[in-house]
């Protein structure tokens, strides 16, 4: 059987979709970004990991459900074994994960001819390059090494004549935030209702007095969405944090709920292929969870858990504090169509 029949005839399994697909060459870093992303694994523990021989499939349940297969890195598509048609044809995303701090000329090779298969089969996937382990370098080099990746490889398409392929390229390391950045901005692109929440979130802050709003996906910390004012790695550290301390002291405080594991992952193998669900159990059953803080600066800091596992986070000025009964009037409203949206699917 090959890589791409997996259980069911479907590619990835009865798997919810959108599905992303993750490759690169070995010691990449492709099971350290799942493990510190989705399994809440401490990034020195990586160092621990084994080398992936099967392929590996997590499904993670949000506003939007959606599946993650990292493929080994040994994996050769000029193989008969693998079904590139399959594997390609219905996911949205393949992210290439480069070792920055390695020699990248064979990485380079390889994603090339996995483009080449990725766009036959699948003219409008997205392809993701993760410059990866950019925590090894330099400001300067992580710059060079941005600029020279994506001058090789959109040469190389362009000789092959492919000029409409959709191709990002993103500095990643799980030792920062870069990494929830990038998988954020992937998983945005595969959001159809992404143009109506940002809408929603550009009306809220108007109305509100909000300088800038997210909304979170608590479990992963992926930013589903945001409003259209600028946006800093500063600003999205601070709310991933504020969204740690809600969920630890709601569950330290919470009265009838007895201490959970953070996650639980279930894990079968069917057919070579090793399944693992990711039920976030650190994101709290009962009541929404909620929180206001303020930051020396006079940042206020605003969460509350909106629907599925999402969590709306704003940052405001100490100067709306006095408007708080009209920006949680509003809050409702927007909860309200999140609700909407979420049951026409
Ligand atoms: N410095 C640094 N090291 C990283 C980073 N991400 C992963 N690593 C290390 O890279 C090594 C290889 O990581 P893996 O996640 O096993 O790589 P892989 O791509 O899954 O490898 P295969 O399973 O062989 O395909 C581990 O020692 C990780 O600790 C990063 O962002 N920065």
């Amino acid at each position: 059987m090959s890589v791409g029949e997996v259980h069911d005839g479907h590619a990835f399994g009865p798997n919810p979709s959108p599905r992303i697909v993750m490759m690169g060459l070995r010691r990449g870093g492709k099971s350290s970004i799942c493990q510190v992303m989705f399994h809440n694994m401490q990034p020195l523990d990586t160092l621990y990991i084994e080398s992936t021989t099967a392929p590996t499939t997590s499904v993670f349940s949000s506003f939007i459900d959606f599946a993650v297969m990292e493929l080994p890195g040994q994996i050769n598509f000029t193989e008969a074994m693998i079904d590139a048609e399959r594997i390609f044809s219905s996911c949205g995303a393949l992210i290439y994960v480069i070792d920055s701090q390695d020699e990248y000329i064979n990485s380079l090779a390889n994603l090339h001819s996995i483009i080449l298969h990725a766009v036959n089969a699948n003219p409008n996937i997205n392809i993701e390059v993760f410059i990866h382990k950019v925590d090894g370098l330099s400001e300067d080099f992580r710059l060079d090494a941005q600029r020279d990746i994506t001058q090789r490889v959109t040469d190389e398409l362009l000789d092959d004549g492919l000029v409409n392929v959709s191709i990002s390229f993103h500095l990643t390391s799980i030792f920062d935030h870069s990494i929830y950045e990038a998988f954020s901005r992937v998983v945005q692109k595969l959001i159809p209702q992404l143009a109506t929440l940002e809408n929603l979130l550009n009306v809220l802050c108007q109305h509100s007095g909000i300088e800038k709003a997210f909304l979170f996906d608590i479990g992963s910390k992926i930013f589903v969405a945001t409003d259209s004012s600028p946006m800093d790695i500063p600003t999205y550290e601070i709310c991933t944090d504020f969204i740690d301390i809600t969920v630890d002291m709601n569950n330290l405080y919470a009265i009838d709920r007895r201490p959970k594991p953070v996650t639980r992952n279930d894990a079968h193998t069917n057919n070579g292929t090793v399944s693992i669900t990711n039920r976030l159990e650190s994101i709290p059953q009962g009541r929404p969870i909620g929180s206001t803080s303020r930051l020396s600066n006079g940042v206020i800091l605003y969460l509350q858990q909106m629907v599925k596992g999402l969590a709306l986070v704003c940052l405001m000025r100490k100067e709306s504090m006095p408007k708080i009964a009209l920006v949680e009037y509003n809050i409702e409203f927007f909860r309200d169509a999140l609700e909407q949206l979420w049951l026409i699917g």
